[in-house]
């Protein structure tokens, strides 16, 4: 499978982290929605971020992202800090992300969602086609051979030329993923990826998101409240609470943690993952994370 030129690497190694997150604080007035979280997602790494409702999950993705930029803290992807960029050039820089609801253009085929993709990767606009119409022409095509192959890697040959309204909730997700596949990215942000779904569907939504990590050596980070999934499957999870990180090992680490099972359970053991578990964990703990309560300042778009 030749999508990506990423070398998978073993979950968590020992290179340099594809993503360092340091000391990060964001506040709404008087919410501390991220208070002092820092944590690194290394290369091919399944990292996820679970915590109660309001923990300051999908705070952390939008600061990651660009769309809120964190009163203090640092976020470099390979090497190189994201504060203050918007999220387009973020994400020329290789972040790919999904949405808790899914953002797509339900009118357009599964097709030109996914080559929406790619507009990041295109050189060649509508002048330029007319100007150059054998090099345009050849670009185009090698963008589709490229949406041809996320759409074989995820199994959505069938539905290819259907607009993606019309298809069932799952496989509208599985586009989603797709077209973030599309922009080839360094590092995915997974919003809630089976949210919503039934069994089945979240059974094909880990096995793709296992394929991503494992065969294109992509590194990923997942919110999800589904504590089966996460457990089952993550290399390591960051455990927040009211913003702050309360917690960050591998899954059999965080569920036996008394400060995650008194913080986000209120007294209950996590979900066990089951004996046939095929998440792959790195035995590796870290102790990055800060606490830093002087958060000062609103909360605002970048
Ligand atoms: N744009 C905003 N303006 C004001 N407060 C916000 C804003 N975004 C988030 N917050 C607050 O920040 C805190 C963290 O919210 P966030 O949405 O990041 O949590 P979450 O862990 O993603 O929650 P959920 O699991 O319910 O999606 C909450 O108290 C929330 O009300």
């Amino acid at each position: 499978m030749g999508l990506v030129s990423a070398d998978p690497g073993s979950p968590g190694a020992a290179a340099a982290p594809v993503l360092e997150v340091d000391d990060v604080h964001l506040s709404f007035g008087a919410v501390k929605a991220v208070n002092g979280v820092g944590f690194t997602v290394g290369a091919g790494e399944l990292f996820a971020v679970i915590g109660p409702n309001g923990a300051g999950k999908t705070s952390i993705f939008n600061v990651l992202s660009g769309v809120y930029r964190p009163q203090r803290g640092q976020v470099r992807l390979e090497g190189r800090s994201l504060v203050g960029l918007r999220p387009p050039a973020i994400a020329r820089l290789g972040m790919a992300r999904t949405f808790q609801n899914i953002e797509l253009f339900t009118n357009l085929t599964v097709i030109d969602n996914l080559m929406l993709g790619r507009h990041q990767h295109l050189r060649y606009g509508t002048l330029a086609a007319m100007l150059w119409v054998g090099r345009a022409r050849n670009e185009e095509l090698r963008h589709r051979r490229r949406v041809e192959e996320i759409i074989d890697f995820l199994e959505l040959a069938q539905w290819r030329r259907m607009p993606v309204g019309l298809l069932p909730y799952g496989v509208q997700k599985r586009v989603e993923l797709g077209r973030a596949l599309a922009m080839e990215p360094r590092l995915l942000l997974l919003d809630e990826p089976v949210a919503g779904m039934n069994l089945e569907e979240t059974e094909d939504m880990a096995r793709y998101i296992l394929d991503i990590r494992d065969e294109l050596g992509i590194s990923m980070i997942m919110v999800e409240h589904d504590m089966g999934l996460v457990m089952d499957i993550a290399d390591r999870v960051l455990v927040l609470d009211f913003g702050t990180p309360v917690a960050i090992g591998t899954p059999a680490e965080v569920q036996r943690d008394p400060e995650v099972i008194r913080a986000y359970l209120g007294g209950e053991a996590l979900q066990e993952p089951p004996s046939d578990s095929t998440g792959e964990t790195t035995g590796e703990t870290t102790g990055e994370t800060t606490a830093d309560p002087a958060a000062a300042g609103e909360g605002a778009p970048a």
